[in-house]
């Protein structure tokens, strides 16, 4: 786990490297405006974290981004595609396929199992592929997740709480995705289970070479695995940058929020675990005084 003060700052990246690009979003609800002249980058690569107040608008903000949510102004694209309309139909589709969603809650189908929730997205795109490469898929993508390949064939109401995320997970990842969005992967789930799924989602990160938007409100979270933070207040996108760089802002939700006792506690916690991390055994070593090779694959959910 990288600490804030040793996380290395990702390169400036060029132009092309945002893909995810919104401009003067504006959501209004009614006379509730949620966003107002929004503005934000997210580059290839990268974990963003996107922080913000109960009910600022981060999940619409991810909805808007997506297409789920006409935003009343402003524009949204993705791999250079916009969302917020515009596209034909079969652009929409072309772009849609790139992404992957985890919704809260894991929003699996509660009457299909596991294999069938994360074949689903499959099925839509390539309704033609026969049921035996299906279920290899799925496999594959549920084992990836971190989940026994014996759960393919359990019901959302037979799996813990941490295990539907990681279903989640499996079917956000079923077209093969450049770009993930979780929408607060980790609530719910205790610190261990928590801990394990930030590893699985930057492990994911580094093999798959994935672009992740995750809104968390989880500090734990973004000091574990996010390059970057974007901070919803006042309507918009107040400031995006590393944590060094946000804490160093004198907002005032900034500040209480990395600099109250949660976010020290959160910046402890990180800074520990990098030193421990100094001090752990490599597997080969471990093996050579246990005998066992078998050590640390529990991730605890
Ligand atoms: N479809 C909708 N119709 C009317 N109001 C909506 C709709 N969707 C969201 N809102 C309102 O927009 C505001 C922002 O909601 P959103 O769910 O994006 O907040 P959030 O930042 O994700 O909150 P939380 O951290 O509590 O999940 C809220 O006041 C919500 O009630």
């Amino acid at each position: 786990m990288a600490s804030r003060a040793q996380r290395p700052r990702p390169a400036p990246e060029p132009e092309d490297d945002i893909i995810i690009r919104v401009r003067g979003l504006e959501n209004r609800f009614g006379e509730q405006v949620v966003h107002e002249n929004l503005d934000l980058d997210v580059k290839r690569g990268e974990i963003l974290g996107v922080v913000g107040g109960s009910g600022t608008g981060k999940s619409v903000l991810m909805r808007s981004i997506i297409g789920l949510q006409q935003p009343t102004a402003g524009e949204v694209e993705v791999f250079g595609e916009l969302t917020t309309g515009g596209s034909s139909d079969v652009e929409s589709e072309a772009v849609r396929k790139r992404w992957g969603v985890l919704f809260q809650g894991g929003a699996l189908f509660s009457t299909l199992s596991v294999a069938e929730n994360v074949q689903v997205p499959i099925r839509e795109y390539y309704p033609k592929l026969d049921d035996q490469l299906l279920d290899e898929i799925a496999t594959y993508k549920i084992v990836a997740s971190g989940l026994p390949p014996e759960s393919s064939s359990k019901y959302p109401s037979e799996l813990s709480g941490g295990m539907r995320k990681r279903a989640g997970l499996a079917r956000a990842l079923a077209l093969d995705p450049e770009l993930i969005f979780l929408d607060e992967p980790t609530a719910g789930l205790d610190p261990i289970g928590a801990a394990a799924f930030d590893n699985l989602i930057k492990t994911l990160r580094d093999l798959l070479g994935l672009t992740v938007f995750i809104i968390t409100h989880d500090l734990d979270t973004l000091y574990a695995i996010c390059d970057r933070v974007a901070v919803l207040a006042d309507k918009k996108v107040v400031a995006v940058g590393t944590i060094e760089e946000l804490v160093a802002l004198d907002h005032p939700w900034i500040q209480e929020y990395f600099n109250g006792p949660r976010g020290r506690a959160a910046e402890d916690s990180a800074e520990r675990a990098e030193e421990e991390s100094k001090h752990a055994l490599s597997p080969q070593e471990a093996t050579k005084l246990t005998g066992s090779d078998e050590l640390g694959t529990d991730e605890g959910t």
